[in-house]
């Protein structure tokens, strides 16, 4: 018998996204995962640890996976998934992490009673710090939710909405966010250059200042603007940055309008 952690997987995808969550299933361990990925580089890193094919009419006939992970690109979706609806007929699990793509239209590509958990990881799955929220159609049964819930919360926190028009929003914040936090660390290593640092110290002092204050985040119950006031000296330096970031135009309108776009995009992304 196995003591696997986690059940036998059908990867649909193993990009960035579907890799990230796969390394982190491996690392909790998982019964068996099969992945359907016709780039072979992208699956370079799993080799010996996963069984890959081209296509999904290649997964092997009697292989029966608890779950299947759709994680092609959003317009990857209709050459994708239909080859999926015999999965869908045996009334497996499916989860998507497609960006955009409603539960209505997967269900219309994979057969009318497909039962689809829509879902919207993070990268931070590959290293089990993810946040993913998830959206469940109908006909996913409790037992079903409660495994969707558990492969997820395999690599990081895990939240459930009734309302499946939130995910597009979740897509701007949380599903997008590690890139602005990305983008965070790559301004601050410039601007520290710009000052005169040189380049390698600029890169280590920007990187651990964004990961050390992740890290400061995730293990504190103080609010973020508590943590922020408590590097803030009056009339000190960090206040005169602040000045410039916090201003009426600068960061917080900007992220309004960044989040408005993203979610706009969400929402085309259905057609
Ligand atoms: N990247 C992220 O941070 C996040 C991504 N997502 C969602 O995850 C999904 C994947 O994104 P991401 O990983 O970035 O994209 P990638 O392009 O890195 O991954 C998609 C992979 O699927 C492969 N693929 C294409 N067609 C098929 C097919 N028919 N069957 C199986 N695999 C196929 C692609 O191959 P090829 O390159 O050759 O086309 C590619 O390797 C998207 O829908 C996105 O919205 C969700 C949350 C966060
Ligand atoms: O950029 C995208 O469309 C995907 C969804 C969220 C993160 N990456």
């Amino acid at each position: 018998m196995s003591h696997a952690a986690l059940p036998s997987l059908l990867l649909i995808g193993c990009g960035k996204m579907g890799g990230a969550m796969l390394e982190g299933w491996l690392e909790q361990g998982v019964e068996q995962v099969v992945v359907v990925e016709p780039y072979a580089g992208a699956t370079a890193a799993f080799a010996g640890r996963v069984t890959t094919v081209d296509s999904v009419e290649k997964v092997p006939a009697g292989f029966s996976p608890a779950a299947i992970i759709l994680a092609t690109k959003p317009q990857q979706a209709e050459a994708a998934l239909p080859g999926c609806a015999r999965f869908a007929q045996a009334g497996a699990l499916f989860i998507s992490v497609m960006a955009g793509k409603t539960v209505a239209g997967m269900t219309g590509m994979l057969g009318g009673d497909a039962r689809v958990v829509r879902a919207m990881p993070n990268t931070p799955a590959a290293v089990r710090q993810g946040f993913t929220c998830c959206f469940a159609g109908e006909g996913v049964t409790t037992v079903q939710k409660a495994l969707a819930d558990a492969l997820l919360s395999a690599v990081g926190e895990v939240a459930w909405v009734e309302d499946e028009g939130l995910i597009d929003p979740v897509t701007a914040v949380s599903g997008g966010g590690p890139a602005y936090v990305f983008l965070l660390a790559e301004v601050l290593e410039q601007a520290a250059i710009s000052q005169g640092l040189p380049k390698d110290l600029a890169r280590r002092m920007a990187r651990r200042t964004v990961a050390g204050s992740g890290a400061l985040l995730a293990a504190s119950e103080l609010d973020a603007a508590q943590l922020r006031i408590n590097v803030t000296s009056p009339k000190g330096t960090t206040e005169r940055a602040l000045n410039v970031l916090m201003a009426p135009d600068a960061w917080p309108k900007l992220m309004e309008e960044a989040i408005a776009a993203a979610t706009a995009r969400s929402r085309e992304l259905a057609g």
